[in-house]
């Protein structure tokens, strides 16, 4: 990226990747992505080579999250750099692989920009998650999709966050996009769920179709949900749950909760109170992938980013 005046300038955006299945028992992706795989039409924009790849198929295979271990925490400079061998966890090798063909992550050989797509059993509609503040083609491209889809809504999901950040799969590419679409079980597919997912990747192929183009994108700015803090399900001293997500809270991802509010039900019924401080925005509600990682949901808080006009170099 150079700057001139205000506008600041990013290579053309010719190789993008369409990842599916980095979970193999969200299904929304992994169809999308095998169906374009057999016919690439309708994610064909001029002058951009479009790539629709499954990244877990042994996962996919299994319509399981993983078969070792979460694909989607294993793009570190420590796995990546492992020497390869026949010991390493099936996702680890799989990493390796992945940060062969689209990356090496970091460098200015990694594709431009991947879609990593996910489906959530929380309530969390059609959210777009962000993996830094300062990414302003993705802010860019991100702020033209909320106008596309006006009047329905993309809550944006910033994930920088010094402890909570996790090394993604779509992390090897220059502009790194996660889609993460919800309600929707695992191994189950929602034609909701499907077709709002693949109508945001349409707008956001058509932005880098305009962008590619020569099209020049004035200042503009982006609300989105800054992650704050995880929380946990309460627990007894062997690990176990010993309550529930609080009816008032469950299915309200993006909506505010205030100190006092109630946020988990024992199973006696006693309610357990929110007692931060200040109004966050939970979301990631009662996700059924998070138990194992100790998490009933999310906190985030709002901000307003401002990204600065852009063009093609
Ligand atoms: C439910 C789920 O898998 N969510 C994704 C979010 C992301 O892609 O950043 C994950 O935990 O990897
Ligand atoms: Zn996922």
């Amino acid at each position: 990226m150079t700057s001139i005046s205000n506008v600041s300038c990013f290579n053309e955006a010719r190789r993008v990747a369409i990842f599916g299945g980095t979970h193999g028992n969200e299904m929304s992706g992994i169809t999308l992505v095998n169906l374009w795989i057999k016919n690439g039409k309708e994610i064909q924009r001029k002058g951009v080579e479009t790539k629709p790849f499954i990244t877990n198929p042994r996962a996919v295979e299994k319509c399981t999250r993983y078969v070792d271990t979460d694909l989607n925490r294993a793009f570190t400079t420590e796995n990546l750099s492992a020497p390869s061998g026949d010991d390493l966890p099936y996702e680890v090798k799989r990493a390796q692989q992945i940060n062969e063909i689209f990356g090496p992550k970091g460098s200015p050989d990694a594709y431009d920009v991947i879609f990593d797509l996910h489906n959530t059993t929380s309530n969390m509609g059609c959210t777009l998650i962000l993996e830094s503040s300062k990414d302003h083609f993705n802010l860019q491209m991100m702020h033209y999709i909320k106008k596309a889809i006006a009047p329905d809504s993309c809550p944006v999901l910033l994930t920088e966050h010094p402890l909570l950040k996790y090394s993604t799969s779509r992390s090897v590419a220059k502009h790194p996009i996660g889609l993460e679409v919800g309600p929707q079980p695992q191994g189950v597919l929602r034609s909701n769920i499907f077709e709002s997912m693949r109508v945001v990747l349409k707008h956001a192929l058509d932005f880098i179709e305009l962008f590619n183009e020569g099209l020049e994108f004035p200042p503009c700015s982006v609300d989105v949900f800054r992650v704050w803090d995880k929380m946990d399900y309460p627990r007894d001293t062997n690990g176990n749950i010993i309550a529930m997500v609080h009816p008032n809270l469950q299915d309200c991802d993006w909506e505010p909760l205030n100190p006092g509010d109630p946020m988990f039900q024992m199973f006696d019924g006693t309610t357990v109170r929110y007692e931060g401080v200040g109004t966050v925005y939970p979301t990631f509600i009662n996700e059924a992938a998070y138990y194992e990682k100790q998490q009933a949901f999310v906190t985030t808080r709002r901000e307003t980013l401002v990204a600065g006009a852009i063009k093609k170099a």
